[in-house]
């Protein structure tokens, strides 16, 4: 575990692997932490240098005052990226994290070899969305509200356990409101539809059949604009990393090799 700074917001950084591994660094979704991504992480071919991080507002990273704009998260990771020297990057970013990888190529595309895009599109929702949630969550706090995020997160057949819900539930609950506001607003702000029709670096995207936040038909529009290969993972809502880490892992290994 260690802290990077930026601009004096020191974020939480999970660097893993052998140091001359091909780099494969991920991004994860609004209200989640870089725990979203253990369980796929742990099906990952060794040889990998795996970096994960928890966006700012999120985890165990800074949380400084809102709102923020996607241009932040996406200088947040390529400060980070630049500390470690990382070169070649397959970047793969879930829900919002596929937003920081837009504006991650948009401003440094030096950095990034490969996007997969999981569970995410070019622009998700409209201003209009993420003001009503912003504007409810202040009333509320993210609690009362997490167990409706849950049936846009998991598969009705993944929601029938409850325990295997409920750490996800608690970490969303527990997420820091002003983090949690200042990213709904980072996506309301974001369309990524110019940099997807100009991408030039190959792409995969992935989405659950059952996600109810980027549904498949949108994930699948992204797709086709980027040019990217479309997967849609069976069983499974906004969260296949949690819900199905193996074959998810797989999708990514698969197109690693192509990729290499
Ligand atoms: O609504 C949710 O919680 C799902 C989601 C939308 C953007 C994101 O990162 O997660």
């Amino acid at each position: 575990m260690q802290m990077i700074l930026n601009a004096g917001v020191a974020l939480h950084v999970l660097d893993t692997g052998p140091k001359d591994g091909a780099v494969v660094m991920f991004a994860n979704s609004l209200g989640t932490d870089l725990r979203v991504w253990d369980a796929l992480i742990a099906h990952l071919p060794a040889d990998l240098r795996v970096v994960r991080f928890d966006k700012r507002g999120h985890g165990l990273s800074d949380c400084p005052d809102g709102p923020y704009a996607i241009e932040d998260l996406a200088n947040d990771a390529a400060v980070i990226a630049d500390t470690l020297g990382l070169k070649d990057i397959t970047f793969v970013g879930l829900s919002i994290g596929g937003l920081i990888g837009h504006g991650l190529i948009a401003a440094r595309p030096d950095l990034v070899k490969a996007l997969v895009l999981m569970d995410t599109a070019a622009k998700i929702g409209t201003p209009e969305f993420w003001n009503d949630r912003i504007s409810s969550m202040q009333a509320t706090g993210i609690a009362p509200l997490a167990a409706g995020v849950m049936e846009r997160w998991f598969a009705e057949k993944f929601r029938a356990d409850a325990l295997r819900v409920a750490p996800w539930q608690n970490m969303l609950s527990r997420t820091p409101l002003e983090g949690y506001l200042g990213c709904c607003a980072a996506i309301a702000g974001a369309d990524f539809t110019e940099t997807a029709r100009a991408m030039t670096i190959p792409v995969l995207a992935m989405v659950g059949d059952e996600d109810g936040a980027t549904p498949p038909e949108l994930v699948q529009a992204t797709a086709k604009l980027c040019g990217a290969e479309f997967h849609l993972i069976k069983d499974a809502g906004h969260l296949p990393c949690v819900e199905h880490p193996a074959q998810t892992a797989q999708l990514i290994t698969d197109f690693l090799k192509r990729t290499a």
